[in-house]
């Protein structure tokens, strides 16, 4: 390992030369010589400062003329551009030479993470200089599913901070936003067809909501950085704040009498699909991903137990008092209404838990805790899984916690390669109970990191000491670029930590 230009996370393969070069910012060229994009484009434009963080400065900087000089970075993109998806291919060959270096990959995708990892080859040495040093990279993702959940109902995140979280995520190479944009405590999501929903759930419906240009802006920003936004609307439960949708949610009962409370949606009318149906017929025109998240998780059954007109409907259904039948006959309905949206889905793993029958192409999200054995089941019946169980960094702790996250191998259950297969990635949660746009940021960074390098980099990425340096080189950058980490890899001097 060399002290300076360690790349994070770790690539797959990285052969490093004997040559250090040295680069001319202001005279520095990344050229395109494969298929144009909007997105390769802006993304140039946009390493320029990242690989070269004190421009202003450059003029005063000495350049070492005892190295040879690196000029240009040219960059191939083989394949005509194509919206990002789950098979995106994000492969890209670096080679870094002098004076040209090359940067070539089969999609734009793979572009942006070649021009991520090139920006951390470059270094700066003691005196300011640009150096870089010579070597071969040919990197692809471990795993295409490579998540972060945000949460924006407990606590509103303002989209500011929101786009300087997908900054970070690019920097990391991960790929998926999962934006878990309501749930009981408000509703910030402005929904065109039912604005009652935003009027009446938002904590202020007037500051604290994500309108129609809100939630274009955070999409066209994550595509721009090949990071795709996947909002999760979770039903039936977790729904307290969908109250101003007229009996969508079941009134609770007690002795006989409605209590004033409600629980989750009813599944017993036929309104409640109506408005499902034309709800997420908007979600699928306003979010572009083929995937959307439905929920699921922790659907308790005591408001629908405690309802006569409920337990009525169940029984002429022939449920008797199995309230996962009824959940069921809530996901399959809610699942075909999805489905005709041409849209594919992603769930807590509470569906299954509770024998609902899924598409196949169906993602299950394992997130509680005995989840090895909840990975071996969930690839038992041939689905694919995405982990979240161990890398909820909403629990906080003392002292240097990215180990525990780092030392996590999604695959490591009792099954077949086969299932192994099926481990498409994982998601890193931020839960909001006490996260909002003041400690989003420096609590995920640079923890996070560590769950970065464990679904980019190769199976036997795995020593924490190797990872150590690089992790804190790489928290030194992000203050470089802006982004409040935290100290959390064991403090020692970075040049551009706050003062
Ligand atoms: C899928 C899931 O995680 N559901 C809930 N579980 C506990 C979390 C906090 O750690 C959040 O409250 C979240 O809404």
């Amino acid at each position: 390992g060399y002290v300076s230009g360690s790349i994070w996370p770790k690539p797959q393969q990285h052969t490093v030369g004997e040559e250090t070069f040295s680069l001319s910012p202001d005279t520095f060229k990344f050229t395109s010589t494969g298929e144009a994009s909007d997105v390769l484009t802006a993304a140039m434009a946009r390493y320029r400062g990242l690989t070269f963080p004190d421009m202003i400065h450059s003029n005063v900087l000495r350049f070492r003329r005892d190295l040879s000089a690196l000029t240009s970075l040219e960059i191939t993109v083989k394949e005509k551009y194509a919206p990002m998806t789950f098979e995106s291919d994000e492969s890209y060959a670096l080679a870094v030479s002098a004076p040209a270096s090359s940067l070539t990959a089969n999609t734009v995708w793979g572009a942006l993470r070649g021009l991520e990892t090139f920006s951390q080859l470059v270094y700066q040495d003691e005196h300011d200089n640009y150096l870089a040093r010579e070597g071969k990279i040919t990197d692809f993702p471990r795993f295409h599913y490579r998540g972060f959940l945000i949460d924006t109902s407990r606590h509103f995140i303002d989209v500011s901070v929101i786009l300087r979280h997908i900054d970070a995520l690019a920097y990391a190479k991960y790929n998926i936003l999962h934006w878990h944009i309501v749930d009981d405590q408000s509703f910030p999501f402005v929904s065109k067809t039912f604005p009652s929903l935003s009027n009446v759930g938002a904590y202020n419906n007037v500051t604290h909501i994500y309108d129609i240009d809100d939630v274009a802006t955070v999409i066209e920003y994550g595509r721009m950085r090949g990071i795709r936004v996947v909002p999760e609307f979770d039903t039936p439960g977790h729904t307290q704040s969908w109250v101003s949708i007229k009996d969508l949610l079941t009134p609770c009962y007690s002795g006989g009498k409605p209590t004033g409370t409600y629980g989750p949606i009813n599944p017993t009318l036929n309104s409640t699909y109506t408005f499902l149906k034309s709800f997420f017929g908007e979600i699928g025109t306003r979010f572009l991903d083929d995937y959307i998240h439905l929920g699921g998780d922790e659907v308790s059954f005591s408001c629908w137990e405690s309802n006569p007109n409920v337990l009525a409907w169940m029984d002429k259904m022939g449920f008797g008092k199995n309230f996962s039948l009824l959940e069921q006959y809530y996901e399959q309905k809610l699942i075909d209404i999805v489905g005709g949206l041409k849209k594919k889905y992603i769930i807590w793993q509470e569906v299954i838990d509770n024998q609902v029958t899924v598409n196949p192409d169906t993602v299950v999200n394992v997130w509680k805790g005995g989840w090895q054995n909840e990975m071996a089941k969930v690839t038992a019946k041939n689905l694919n899984v995405v982990l979240s169980s161990p890398w909820y960094l909403n629990y906080i702790s003392y002292g240097n916690d990215w180990p525990k996250y780092y030392s996590v191998e999604p695959t490591a259950f009792n099954g077949t390669s086969a299932q192994k297969k099926l481990v498409l990635g994982g998601t890193t949660c931020m839960w909001g109970e006490w996260v909002d746009g003041t400690n989003l940021l420096p609590r995920s960074w640079p923890r996070s990191l560590a769950i970065s390098e464990r679904l980019w980099s190769s199976i036997n990425t795995t020593d924490v000491a190797d990872a150590q340096g690089r992790l804190r080189e790489h928290r030194c950058r992000y203050l470089m670029r802006g982004i409040p980490a935290q100290n959390g890899v064991q403090s020692k001097y970075c040049r551009y930590e706050w003062t």
